[in-house]
């Protein structure tokens, strides 16, 4: 069996990563399983440990670093976020194509250890928009908005980074786009 693909999603804060995955992840086609990251943020309401995120401590996160446990890590905003490596790997040998949805300091070191990781950036229609989406969104108190919002503007400077550039005016037309590049990869690796 052929090893899934790794896919990188990356962006600033409030782009719509969340929003486009969740269109086009329904699509079969795509054979696609989203890896579930670990963090020490506190949950939202709504979300749950183990599928939106496994919520856990900085000690325990700490020592999941010291033990090699993790593909990437970073810290954002006060929080740790890293990709359980395990999981990524049994996926990836299942033939699953794997998607990460992670910020920038973390999708450069995946780029890094993984050069054929497909990288996709999702842009803003601008960075007033992009303003108007974090806040509506109404998640953060103003303090957390206002740092994830300043660090926006040096995470899009990440962008040649990237393989693709998708921006998220649309949602359903960038996760239409998203789904193209991923199937025509799909159909280059069947092909190899
Ligand atoms: N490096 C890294 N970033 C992550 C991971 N999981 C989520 N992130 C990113 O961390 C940032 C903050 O995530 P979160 O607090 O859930 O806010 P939201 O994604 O803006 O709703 C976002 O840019 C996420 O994409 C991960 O495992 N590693
Ligand atoms: N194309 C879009 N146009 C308008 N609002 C959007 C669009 N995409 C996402 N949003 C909204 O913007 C906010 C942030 O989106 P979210 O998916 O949580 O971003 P991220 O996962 O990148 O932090 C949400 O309230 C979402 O409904």
């Amino acid at each position: 069996m052929k090893r899934g693909l790794l896919i990188i999603l990356s962006g600033p804060s409030g782009v719509g990563k969340g929003t486009i995955r969740k269109i086009f992840s329904e699509d079969e086609r795509l054979n696609l399983a989203y890896s579930t990251s670990m963090t020490t943020r506190k949950p939202r309401e709504g979300e749950q440990d183990g599928v939106d995120y496994f919520f856990t401590t900085r000690e325990e996160f700490e020592k999941a670093i010291e033990n090699g446990e993790l593909l990437e890590y970073a810290e954002f905003v006060g929080n740790y976020y890293g990709t359980p490596l395990k999981e990524v790997n049994r996926l990836r040998d299942e033939g699953k194509n794997v998607l990460l949805e992670i910020e920038v300091q973390g999708a450069t070191q995946v780029q890094q250890k993984c050069p054929d990781a497909i990288s996709i950036f999702i842009v803003p229609p601008s960075m007033e928009e992009l303003e108007r989406r974090i806040r509506g969104r109404r998640t953060e108190p103003e303090e957390i908005v206002q740092q994830r919002l300043a660090k926006a503007s040096n995470e899009m400077k990440m962008v040649y980074q990237y393989k693709y550039i998708v921006c998220n005016d649309d949602p359903q037309l960038a996760a239409e786009l998203i789904e193209t590049i991923i199937l025509r990869h799909i159909e280059l690796e069947e092909n190899k």
